[in-house]
């Protein structure tokens, strides 16, 4: 069994790869004895990993922590300082070119930050945007201003907003949803595929045809990066 650990900034998700199966765990219960391995990224710093970690050590399972590389087999990093580019990131650039081999892809992943990167059926990694999460984006308005207020029930959904709730939240999905589509045009000559991971991924995929929702993307990448490193 191994152990996979994604550190956000809003959240620590773990889940056990076993049998070419991905499952998301608690963290809390893990079979200790039956881990071969800890596999694990962080794009921040965490108490809660370094419980693990420390855990992990006692029962001396090895940990790995993953890193981006300018390069790693087909896939090549799109910055000059690779070791910026969030972990996170380069975890769902390594999925998307594993699941979408030889296809130009625009990986979506809607956490604390919404990030959106652009890759080619080659393999380039051309680069992408940050925006701040959907969540972040109306919280930044309401706690900024006196007058823009939220309310829980109202869904975010592609539509002009008819009270100050639906403008705010409506505003933040179609701002997300134009970083979407400018990174659409980078592709003049053929639809990319739009895959989507994180928190809102559902929710934006869902506005999208033939796009893809995955929950694990961020997981498989991991465990990809752990199998295409000279560990
Ligand atoms: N069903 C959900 N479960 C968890 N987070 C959600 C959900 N729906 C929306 N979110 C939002 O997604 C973000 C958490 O997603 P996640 O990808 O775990 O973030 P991160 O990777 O930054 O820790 C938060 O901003 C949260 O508000
Ligand atoms: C932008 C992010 C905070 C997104 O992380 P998350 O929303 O998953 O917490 C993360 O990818 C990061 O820390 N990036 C570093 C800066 C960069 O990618 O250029
Ligand atoms: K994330």
């Amino acid at each position: 069994m191994r152990l996979l650990i994604d550190v956000g900034n809003t959240a620590l998700k773990a889940a056990i790869w076993q049998d070419g199966q991905i499952k998301s765990c608690e963290l809390n219960v893990q079979p200790w004895s039956q881990i071969n391995e800890v596999v694990y990224a962080s794009v921040g710093k965490s108490e809660q990993l370094n419980e693990l970690l420390a855990q992990a050590s006692v029962f001396q399972v090895p940990c790995f922590e993953a890193k981006v590389t300018k390069q790693l087999s087909n896939l090549s990093c799109a910055y000059q300082q690779f070791h910026n580019l969030g972990i996170d990131r380069w975890l769902g650039l390594i999925a998307a070119f594993q699941l979408w081999p030889q296809q130009d892809c625009i990986v979506i992943d809607t956490g604390t930050a919404t990030t959106i990167d652009v890759l080619t059926a080659q393999g380039q990694h051309l680069g992408g945007w940050i925006l701040p999460g959907l969540d972040l984006m109306t919280r930044s308005l309401t706690q900024n201003t006196q007058r823009v207020f939220d309310d829980a029930n109202t869904p975010f959904v592609n539509e002009l907003g008819v009270n100050t709730p639906n403008g705010l939240k409506n505003g933040a999905l179609v701002a997300t949803l134009g970083a979407v589509e400018q990174a659409k045009l980078q592709f003049t000559n053929k639809k990319p595929q739009l895959i989507f991971a994180g928190g809102y991924g559902a929710l934006l995929k869902a506005q999208f045809s033939d796009a893809i929702y995955d929950p694990q993307l961020v997981m498989k990448g991991l465990n990809y990066w752990y199998e295409l490193s000279e560990k």
